[in-house]
């Protein structure tokens, strides 16, 4: 699914109403018909009171219309308006008129605290103050009331944006946001939705098609991708009946040290779970029996040292190099990885210490191959590209360092983001269930398989991604997110292939 701006979904607004033939107050009554709609759905003419707070824009003329059909049928409603300024939206005014030739309970203004109603844990609240529209911080007394609301302990249903939210630029999670049960949004989730600092104030999100006009939104370049289930189908390559393993390539993984060979076992059993035609180790000594042991389906060959790794020489010719999980940082370590870029031509994927590797010598970063994976975690990441203003200087940091190098950086997180020089991709699968030691092991494992299968290193990045999450996901439905550890995930690399394919009851993801 396409993530737009804001600016662009103002823009498809007025090619749609120009398209259609109808006028804004027409698609405000499409749009807002659809919001009703949903919460009638989930209400069902519950008598508890309603209170919808309206701002004095085309967010507040949604919520308006909310409100006129909520009366209609019959529910106990009353509308607060949000008088941060006078310049009412025309969309605005038209339905503050309907709404008063409907009913005797007129919107009650609201101007200053004094004004401010009782909210109790037991409203159902529709936040309508601000949308897509928001460009600057709340003012003194609607920052008192979002804090009011928030402090109510009410179920807040938040009307295309959690009003305090920014679509497109970052809010300092410290100003006063509202914190919605649930979003009803229209058209595309905005990218707030997903970045760390402003996720959780969106709770659940629904999106709403209201019908904005498809070409244009078809031929419209997007801020970012989200990657469900679709998209990830589209992505899976279906094997050829006359393969062999040869076909799948052969992945190496580098990696691992004295205490640390599980992590490197992790990853290389990802890595045939999810379809690596053969698979060798490159692992410091020590690790010969475990992996032999563990993993016989892989080959292994050892450094000269014991515990670490010092000199990286092999005699295969592999389609990939996963390099970093479990590796250490020493000085031979350091040296022994420069060495292999410097000869190395192949596609790599690199993680953990791999990452701490190259922050510690950005000199190596020119020496990647081209489409080099990169799969930091938050700490790696700052490690790399140094501390960051907010979510959006991050991505930009990002994406200029993929840019310079020609990388590919995948930020992990609740939403892992997939960034190029050119393009985000947000991913839509997992759960807490996977925040676990070794968790990231096992997605580098299933990048680097892609790769050696023959997918481009940003395809492989995007699946990889999305099919480590469904793992999870699948993995936690038997085990709980508590009871969900690395190998769990490995082991569901399968079942998330096979689900690409499973229709869902909902026809979603
Ligand atoms: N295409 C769609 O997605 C549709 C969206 N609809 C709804 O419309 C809103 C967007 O409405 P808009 O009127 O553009 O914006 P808001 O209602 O969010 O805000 C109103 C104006 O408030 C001003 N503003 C911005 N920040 C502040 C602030 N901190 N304090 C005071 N005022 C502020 C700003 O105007 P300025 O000229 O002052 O900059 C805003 O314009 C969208 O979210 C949907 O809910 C349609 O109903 C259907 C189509
Ligand atoms: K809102």
């Amino acid at each position: 699914m396409k993530i737009f701006s804001a600016h662009q979904l103002k823009e498809a607004d007025q090619i749609t109403l120009e398209k259609q033939g109808i006028s804004s107050v027409d698609l405000m009554e499409r749009a807002a018909t659809l919001v009703y709609e949903e919460i009638h759905r989930r209400l069902q003419n519950a008598d508890i009171p309603v209170k919808i707070f309206c701002g004095i824009g085309n967010n507040g003329g949604d919520g308006l219309v909310v409100g006129r059909l909520l009366i209609e049928q019959g529910y106990n409603v009353t509308i607060y308006v949000v008088n941060y300024s006078d310049q009412r939206s025309s969309e605005f005014l038209t339905n503050y008129d309907r709404v008063k030739n409907l009913t005797k309970n007129w919107p009650v203004l609201l101007k200053s605290e004094e004004d401010f109603p009782e909210i109790s844990v037991g409203d159902f609240v529709v936040d309508a103050i601000f949308g897509i529209g928001l460009n600057r911080p709340l003012g003194d007394w609607v920052a008192s009331l979002v804090r009011h609301i928030n402090s109510s302990g009410a179920f807040v249903l938040a009307i295309d944006m959690p009003s305090g939210l920014m679509a497109d630029a970052a809010t300092d999670p410290k100003n006063d946001i509202i914190r919605a049960s649930f979003t009803i949004t229209f058209q595309t989730p905005k990218l707030v939705f997903f970045l760390p600092e402003t996720a959780e104030f969106v709770g659940d999100y629904l999106v709403l098609d209201i019908g904005l006009d498809r070409d244009h939104l078809l031929k419209t370049e997007p801020v970012a991708r989200l990657i469900g289930k679709p998209e990830a189908k589209a992505l899976y390559r279906p094997r050829n009946k006359f393969s062999h393993k040869g076909t799948y390539g052969h992945a190496l993984l580098v990696g691992g040290s004295y205490g640390k060979m599980g992590s490197i076992c992790l990853s290389g059993t990802a890595a045939l779970r999810s379809g690596a035609g053969m698979l060798t180790f490159y692992v410091p000594a020590c690790g010969y029996e475990i992996l032999q042991t563990a993993l016989p389906e892989a080959m292994v060959l050892t450094d000269v040292h014991e515990k670490t790794l010092s000199k990286i020489e092999f005699d295969l010719d592999p389609s990939v190099i996963g390099f970093g999980v479990g590796v250490g940082t020493s000085k031979s370590t350091q040296q022994a990885f420069e060495q292999l870029l410097k000869k190395n031509k192949k596609p790599m994927v690199i993680d953990a210490d791999g990452i701490n590797i190259l922050s510690k010598n950005k000199e190596f970063l020119k020496l990647l191959p081209e489409g080099t994976v990169l799969t930091p975690h938050p700490g790696e990441l700052k490690r790399l590209i140094g501390e960051w203003k907010d979510d959006f200087d991050k991505l930009e940091k990002a994406r200029q360092l993929a840019r310079e190098h020609n990388l590919i950086m995948v930020i992990k997180g609740a939403y892992t983001f997939t960034v190029t020089s050119e393009e985000i991709y947000i991913n839509n699968s997992g759960n807490p269930g996977m925040a676990t030691a070794g968790s990231g092991d096992v997605l580098t494992g299933i990048i680097a398989s892609l790769i050696s299968q023959g997918y481009e290193p940003l395809v492989a990045a995007v699946l990889g991604v999305y099919l480590h999450g469904k793992a999870g996901d699948l993995a936690a439905e038997n085990l709980s997110y508590e009871g969900t550890i690395a190998g769990d995930i490995a082991a569901h690399a399968g079942p998330a292939i096979l689900d690409l394919f499973k229709q869902d009851e909902n026809n979603e993801n």
